[in-house]
This record gives structure tokens, sequence and C-alpha cells, in this order.
């Protein structure tokens, strides 16, 4: 399974050093065996070899030039990061990202082989609209995108549940993840309110093959004990 810590706009370089040294600690001394990501925010982006993957929150599409604010490649390749997160909510519905940025951002880093995890979620006034113009709205977050990638991993984040406490029922859950999985056959993560107390019965349904974790990620013993029970369950199946 894929265990990915989006650290947000949280962490100094220091501190983001030290917790990735302590996941990495954790991976070696448990002989885990899953695939874990870290997504620190961009000042804190360095070249890590280990077991730990570190991936961009974002970057812009280019390998560089006058883009103010931005990073490109040529900065993600200083630190050999070949992982990058595409589409996330908060750059959708707090940055204002438009589908049409989403696409051209997704189709650049897959050019470069990037692995991408792809975020797609629903406002809860979507949600409540009913099963149908759900579904018909998480459709359109794949509009110009290659769910064929090979380097493509899936996150399905209802955008209500993020940083609220709130998640699905686990059977709306596991119901919704087999459905994009008609649409896609891409490993496919959950994330939104995602902790300690009930990311092992996450990580136990169908349709599951991992999670992506914001505040709960931020202290790094919860996020090894998040990594341990994707051990487990993947052990005992
Ligand atoms: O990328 C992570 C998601 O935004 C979930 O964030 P959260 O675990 O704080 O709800």
């Amino acid at each position: 399974m894929i265990i990915a810590a989006n650290l947000k706009t949280n962490l100094t370089r220091e501190k983001t050093d030290k917790y990735i040294n302590e996941v990495e600690n954790f991976l070696n001394q448990h002989g885990i065996s899953q695939e874990v990501l870290v997504f620190p925010a961009l000042s804190s982006l360095n070249l890590h070899v280990g077991k730990v993957t570190v991936g961009a929150q974002n970057a812009y599409p280019a390998q560089n030039g006058a883009f103010t604010g931005e990073i490109g490649n040529e900065q993600l390749e200083e630190f050999n990061i070949k992982t990058i997160l595409i589409g996330h909510s908060e750059r959708r519905h707090v940055i204002g990202e438009t589908q049409a940025e989403v696409v051209k951002k997704f189709n650049f880093y897959k050019e470069l082989g990037f692995k991408i995890v792809y975020c797609i979620g629903e406002s809860l006034q979507i949600r409540e609209a009913g099963d149908k113009v759900m579904m018909n709205y998480l459709s359109s977050q794949f509009e110009g995108i290659d769910l064929e990638y090979e380097n493509l991993i899936l996150a399905y984040e209802p955008v209500w549940a993020i940083g609220t406490g709130l998640t699905p029922t686990l059977e709306d859950i596991e119901s919704l993840h087999l459905k994009l999985k008609e649409q896609c056959k891409a490993p496919l993560l959950y994330g939104g309110s995602v902790k300690v107390s009930n990311a092992e019965e996450v990580l136990a349904l169908n349709g599951v093959d991992g999670v992506l974790v914001g505040g709960a990620s931020l202290n790094s013993d919860d996020f090894c004990t998040m990594v341990k029970y994707a051990q487990n369950i993947e052990n005992n199946k």
C-alpha cells in the first residue's frame, strides 16, 4: 500500500529533515515494505536517499523561466524529486487552479515521467446533490487526464472531509472507491481526516490502496503508526 504525508504549509527545513529521518529510521527498523511518500513544504525540499520518497506538493509546468513565485522542474531536479501532487483540492479551491491548469501541469510532469498523485474530490454541496451529480463532478475532474498513465496514483479526497475531522462512512468510502476503480485502475488513495484512530479501518477497505494524510501526518510517530497498520494489513492478506 501507499502511505503519503502531505505536510502542506507546515514545518521548517530543519524540522522537515528531522521528520523524514524519523520516518526513514522507522521504515528500516520495522522492515516496512509499504510505499511511503512525504510531500514537504517547497522551502523544505531536499535530496533524500532511502525508503521514503520525497515529493513536491506543487510545481509550475516548466523547466524554468519567468514565473515569479513558482518553482519548475529545474529546481526539483536539484533534489532528485520525481514525484508530485497535482489537483489537490486546496490548489483548486483555495489557490483557484482550473482544470485546464491542472491538466497542463499533469501533462508536463507526465512527459518527464514523474510519479503523479492526482487528487479529485467533491464539495459538500455536490455530495448533497446526490450520487449522480457527485459522480458526474468527479468524472469532470478526469477530463484531460490520461488515466492509463503508468506512473499515476489517484487520491480521492472529499473536500468537506479535509481538515474537518469529518469523514464519509466506511461503507461510503468503499463503495465510492469501487466506483472510481471502474473508471481507473491506478492505485487509489483515500484522503480526508485520516488519523491514527481511523486509518486501520480505512486501509482495510476494498478499493483503498493507501491513504493521503494531512494534519495527522505532522506527528511522525502517528504517521509511522499508520504506516505500520498498512504493513500489518498487507502481512495478514
Ligand atoms: O492531502 C491531504 C488531504 O488534504 C487531507 O488532509 P487532512 O488529513 O488534514 O484532512
